[in-house]
């Protein structure tokens, strides 16, 4: 994109906000102008967003410098005036899963990756909500950015407050994989791995319904709040074209790939899965039984070792926690934390480069896994597995995996999702397994 030079028009980015009162995050999401973002994550704020200030795409193996690269230009020497950390100039977006470009017309408008620095930004923290306006480029003066800010803040605080829409109900579903083809294909990858080529490889299917109307993607969020509170969620619509048509693609889920804050990076292996019970003691047994399970230790060890070495080119230091099972609404996965202190200033995108896809989502060896993914899965993963998330002028950043997640566009909706295939795998549990990972969004969808 061009960006004028700063000499041409006095400043290239300005940015200002002011603490609001917003009565609803939701009906905020709901009028925002299009392409809309929201985004929230575990001790982060959340941020419901509208328009775009400046856009950055990128295609193909070089998205992540060139992301980086523009987003240099975009936020520096920006006149800012942001009264908390969390309303500073951030881009939002994301990355495709995989490097080259999408044959599937199911994700037209979804480059290989997609940033926006929002025209107006709320931001609501533990400490206070506030509302920011932000402009680049010739009109961005500091005048026109206050006057539009008092009117975005008039207009966001005198939202009114109306319950949400209960879920549109389904009509029909499609499977992109039958069961039977799945078997197969599952059967073909544990041949490879118990041949030796491949250790691990995640298979996603892809679920199409149709809706009995448009989804609403503000009550959506707001549900998915509910019942997943400590997931990541997010939302992000890549044109403003299209009315109800328009796609947005969104989930609410339990990865975070990285944050980035100064020199200390959060990551953690999350892989290994169990059901949840019917009673508090059933839980617990399940939980017991996957912390003790040899095929899904073995699932998680390799994406914590993974994850470890993909850390250590820039870490002067790693530590890995406790493995430990998180419960969700309706699974059970180990989780062992990582954090890792940077040896120098890396970008938050450049670990996001090294780390994705972990084998949490992708497979071992790394590009073998790919090209098994490629050569078995007949639909295009678009953004499903890929990061999502944040980035400041300071090379910060919060990055989720995009899974727990579906594409909608008006009353039709698709929904992703996968499992680590080993030399142990069974094809029917596996089957099982894609089954319960589709709940938390089809349950939002079904009446
Ligand atoms: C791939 C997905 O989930 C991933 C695979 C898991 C597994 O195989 O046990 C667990 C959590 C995620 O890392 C998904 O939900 O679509």
């Amino acid at each position: 994109m061009g960006v004028p030079r700063s000499d041409e028009t006095g400043t290239r980015l300005v940015s200002r906000s002011v603490r609001a009162t917003v009565p609803s995050l939701r009906a905020a999401l709901d009028a925002m102008p299009a392409p809309r973002t929201f985004w929230t994550g575990p001790d982060e704020a959340t941020v419901v967003a509208g328009g775009a200030a400046a856009t950055l795409t990128a295609d193909g193996r070089d998205r992540f410098t060139a992301i980086k690269e523009g987003i240099g230009r975009v936020l520096h020497d920006g006149d800012v005036h942001a009264g908390t950390e969390a309303a500073c100039p951030r881009l939002f977006g994301g990355f495709a899963f995989h490097d080259e470009g999408s044959s599937d017309d199911t994700w037209d408008g979804f480059p290989g990756a997609r940033f926006v620095l929002p025209r107006v930004q709320v931001t609501d923290t533990d400490r206070g909500t506030w509302v920011t306006v932000n402009a680049v480029g010739p009109d961005a003066t500091p005048e026109a950015v206050a006057d539009r800010l008092d009117t975005e803040r008039e207009r966001l605080e005198a939202l009114d407050t109306s319950a949400a829409s209960p879920p549109p109900g389904i009509v029909s579903r499609t499977r992109t994989t039958p069961r039977e083809a799945w078997r197969e294909s599952v059967d073909a990858a544990v041949d490879r791995i118990r041949a030796g080529d491949l250790q691990k490889v995640v298979l996603a299917q892809a679920l199409a319904v149709q809706l009995d109307r448009p989804l609403s993607l503000p009550d959506v969020l707001a549900r998915l709040g509910d019942t997943y509170p400590d997931c990541y969620r997010f939302l992000v619509e890549p044109t403003a074209e299209g009315g109800v048509d328009r796609p947005g693609f969104f989930g609410a889920t339990p990865e975070r790939l990285v944050t980035r804050h100064g020199r200390t990076v959060t990551t953690g292996a999350l892989a290994g899965t169990t059901g949840r019970g019917d009673t508090p003691a059933e839980d617990d047994w399940l939980a017991q039984e996957l912390l003790d399970d040899e095929k899904n230790v073995h699932e998680h060890e390799l994406v914590a070792e993974t994850i470890r070495e993909q850390l250590s080119p820039f870490a002067s230091s790693i530590t890995a926690g406790q493995r430990r099972v998180r419960r969700l609404e309706t699974v059970q996965h180990l989780f062992t934390p990582i954090t890792a202190t940077l040896d120098s200033d890396t970008h938050v995108l450049d670990v996001v480069e090294a780390l994705h896809p972990t084998p949490a989502v992708g497979g071992l060896p790394p590009e073998t896994a790919l090209a098994t993914i490629r050569d078995t899965e007949p639909f295009d993963r678009g953004w499903y597995a890929a990061p999502v998330g944040w980035i400041d002028a300071a090379g910060n950043g919060s990055f989720a995996v995009a899974i727990r997640s579906a594409l909608a566009r008006g009353d039709e909706t698709t929904l992703f999702a996968g499992v680590g295939v080993v030399a142990d795998s069974d094809p029917d549990r596996e089957w099982d397994e894609v089954q319960l990972k589709y709940r938390p969004i089809l349950d939002e969808l079904e009446r």
